[in-house]
């Protein structure tokens, strides 16, 4: 049914009713559809104000159209965009219209996209980007989105590729032509130098992907401790509004309650969690695992225990940053917390705030947003430095079983930007040895 040669068509800004809403149409039939609605096609890249028209005649609506020949289009087909007055019915009604077309119909979630990087327009990395800009709600996000989506990382992992490329081609060089003239004798060698660097550099950049993962996914801060302790008045303090629920009950939290800060333009994902302790009550129990799981995942977790209770505290996860609670109750020396805080004076609070922000920073800190940012990437960045190594540990094994570890490689980076690299390499063979003649 959702034919790939079909004329697609979608609502590309968001809900209607809105000031003008874009009607966005890309495939094989835009020109003549467009000629239909508008009675003719507009001059490429040009914004034409035209009254948009039905079969029979009837205005739909009178607004800019803008016609992109493809190739050089967003999805590389013909395109074009209808820029209408942003009423339900007036978007509805050309969509009714663009309907009765031919091969005609609505767009699937992500087509265009689709698209664009089924024409080549688009690698992976920048589709992904495209994507998270998408739902950027904070500036960091929306810099580690544009720079993917500009193409900032595939052009490091295209310039790694080639290496790669290079690399495998004079190798096979070697082993094809070995005794011929026009092969320098132990090309090899600068390969596997070469091989050594570009494993450094990918070791390097490895590193970046926790901060990457980190600024898309948010910071994980997590807010624990015993029953009683503070933890769902912390939460209501920080993010200034009343979402747990506090009751002088210990047990009250169960469930993980999630929200979301911006703190210097981070994403900050604070959860309030179940007091831990021993219990045979089914449901605190499973908020119990809950709050351990939560915090085995967390990038920082607040530790917090109430001054005024005396007791031992057990179970402080390692690293976790140490909150002495209900300062006001009992006046005294830090002791061996990190901060003393208190909600109903405020006091401490911006001193947590900025343990807070720090333990951030530390982890987001990178030179070039150009690093990987989810879970495929390092998964393959990581198959790919492991093949290279692989590749010069043993430097007396076969050349030809070497070149294949690098092929390894080669296709664990070209999966991370969803190309895949065989024709190039014969292009690469001949075209630094005069091997033909
Ligand atoms: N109206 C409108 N605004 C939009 C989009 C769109 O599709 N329509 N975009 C959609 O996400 C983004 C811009 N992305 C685009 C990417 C490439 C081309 C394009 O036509 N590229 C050609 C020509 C480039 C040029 O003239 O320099 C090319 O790359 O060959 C257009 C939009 C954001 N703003
Ligand atoms: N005086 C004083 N009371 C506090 C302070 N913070 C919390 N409380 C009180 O301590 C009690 C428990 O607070 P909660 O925030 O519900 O504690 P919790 O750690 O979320 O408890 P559970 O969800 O049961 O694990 C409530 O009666 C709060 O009003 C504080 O800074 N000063
Ligand atoms: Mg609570």
């Amino acid at each position: 049914m959702a034919e790939h040669n079909d004329t697609i068509y979608a609502l590309a800004s968001g809900s209607v009713p809105a000031g003008v809403a874009v009607v966005r149409v890309s495939g094989p039939t835009v020109r003549e559809l467009t000629i239909g609605l508008v009675g003719v096609l507009p001059t490429p890249r040009r914004a034409m104000l035209r009254t948009i028209r039905t079969r029979n005649d009837l205005a739909i609506d009178s607004g800019l159209v803008v016609f992109f020949p493809g190739p050089a289009s967003f999805t590389g087909e013909d395109v074009v965009e209808f820029q209408l007055h942003g009423g339900r019915a007036v978007v509805d009604a050309l969509c009714r219209e663009l309907n009765t077309f031919p091969h005609t119909r609505q767009a699937l979630a992500g087509e265009f996209s689709r698209r664009a990087f089924d024409n080549g327009r688009m690698d992976l990395v920048e589709v992904e980007g495209l994507a998270d800009l998408i739902s950027a709600e904070t500036e960091m996000q929306r810099r580690l989105a544009v720079e993917h989506s500009n193409g900032g990382l595939s052009a490091l992992y295209s310039a790694w590729a080639s290496r790669l490329t290079r690399g495998r081609a004079l190798i096979e060089a070697e082993l094809d032509f070995a005794d011929e003239d026009d092969v320098p004798g132990s090309v090899s060698d600068q390969v596997w130098d070469d091989m050594e660097l570009l494993s450094t550099e990918l070791d390097q950049h490895l590193r970046d992907a926790d901060a990457g993962e980190i600024i898309r996914d948010g910071f994980k801060v997590v807010i624990a401790g015993e029953p009683n302790a503070g933890k769902s008045s912390l939460m209501n303090a920080l993010v200034r509004r009343d979402v747990a629920i506090v009751t002088d009950i210990a047990g009250t939290t169960r469930d993980v309650l999630s929200t979301d800060l911006n703190i210097d333009g981070y994403l900050v994902r604070l959860s309030d969690t179940a007091g831990l302790r021993h219990t045979e009550e089914v449901v605190e129990r499973e908020g119990i695992r809950r709050a351990r799981q939560e915090i085995a995942r967390a990038d920082l977790v607040l530790y917090l225990e109430d001054r005024s209770v005396v007791a031992q505290a057990h179970d402080v996860p390692a690293g976790a940053l140490r909150v002495g609670t209900k300062g006001d109750l009992q006046p005294g020396s830090q002791g061996t917390y990190d901060v003393i805080i208190s909600v109903e004076t405020g006091e401490g609070l911006p001193e947590l705030r900025q343990l807070i922000t720090t333990a951030l920073l530390s982890k987001v800190h990178v030179q070039s947003l150009a690093i990987p940012n989810r879970r495929r990437h390092k998964d393959s960045l990581t198959q790919c430095v492991r093949a290279i190594r692989t590749a010069l540990l043993d430097s007396e094994k076969p050349l030809d079983l070497r070149a294949e570890d690098l092929r390894v490689a080669s296709d664990a980076l070209g999966r991370v930007t969803g190309h895949v690299d065989v024709e190039n390499l014969l292009d690469v063979i001949f075209g630094e040895f005069c091997i033909g003649k």
